[in-house]
């Protein structure tokens, strides 16, 4: 049985004071820890903050991007090693937005892949089709390969520890959502890639999350199809309240 796993992706928002000011809410809450695991991936600036705040709850640390090597020159970048050092759990890697504005290609964002479980960390592999995509009945071909391309050269021994987000391009910021089917498809498209790539009893262990303009009301019915496993929620995350609602709604649903 594969535990719900909620993240909220922060992207570039807030100030210090502000992110100090949501892990104090949300520590004030009573979260179902137990049946969901918790992930904030904020801004590297708030990493270390974060991960103070949080100490001893049940939230667990994620950041959004890292670079692929342990140290070196590559001006303005946070390395795999340094993050893990200080003590970040997840990171998200290939989320459109870098796809897109930052040009980061399938290899390279396999190379960040690589890099993060190298470092015992866990990468959150998003993957998703743009509207062109869609329209054109390529859903499937497109996370496939992303998927394919994204993993090549990992280990069977690391992919249970895989979480992947499913974001359709189209519904990121948009108030647009996949219907409940479309992430379910799309969803038990990349499991079955990944069976194809290891093994059914691998792919059946890797968490699967619906991400684009999930808010408190639609998580649930995402949450209930049988190949979703959480969300990586954008807008509806940057309030506490909100996120905190969507965590109690993930507890319930296995
Ligand atoms: O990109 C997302 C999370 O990574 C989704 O963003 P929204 O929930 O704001 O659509």
């Amino acid at each position: 049985m594969r535990k719900n796993i909620l993240c909220a992706n922060w992207k570039m928002n807030k100030t210090y004071s502000e992110a100090q000011d949501y892990f104090k809410e949300l520590l004030s809450m009573d979260l179902p820890g137990s049946q969901v695991d918790i992930v904030v991936a904020v801004p590297d600036l708030f990493a270390k903050m974060a991960l103070d705040e949080s100490e001893g709850s049940d939230i667990k640390i994620g950041v959004q991007n890292a670079y692929p090597k342990e140290s070196g020159s590559f001006t303005g970048e946070t390395s795999v090693s340094a993050l893990a050092d200080l003590g970040i759990e997840y990171v998200i890697v290939g989320h459109s937005e870098r796809r897109e504005i930052f040009n980061e290609s399938d290899a390279f964002i396999n190379e960040k892949v690589l890099a993060v479980f190298e470092q015992g960390m866990t990468p959150i592999l998003c993957v998703g089709e743009s509207l062109e995509q869609k329209e054109k009945g390529e859903t499937k071909k497109v996370v496939n390969e992303q998927i394919e391309k994204g993993l090549t050269g990992v280990q069977a021994e690391d992919i249970s520890q895989l979480v992947v987000g499913y974001e359709p391009v189209w519904a990121i910021g948009t108030g647009k959502t996949a219907s409940d089917e479309e992430a379910q498809q799309a969803a038990a498209a990349i499991r079955e890639k990944i069976a194809e790539l290891y093994s059914q009893e691998l792919a059946d262990e890797v968490r699967i999350q619906y991400g684009g303009s999930a808010n408190p009301e639609n998580i649930g019915s995402f949450l209930a199809q049988t190949n979703v496993d959480g969300g990586l929620i954008g807008g509806a995350g940057l309030e506490a309240a909100s996120f905190a609602q969507m965590i109690k709604v993930a507890g319930t649903h296995d």
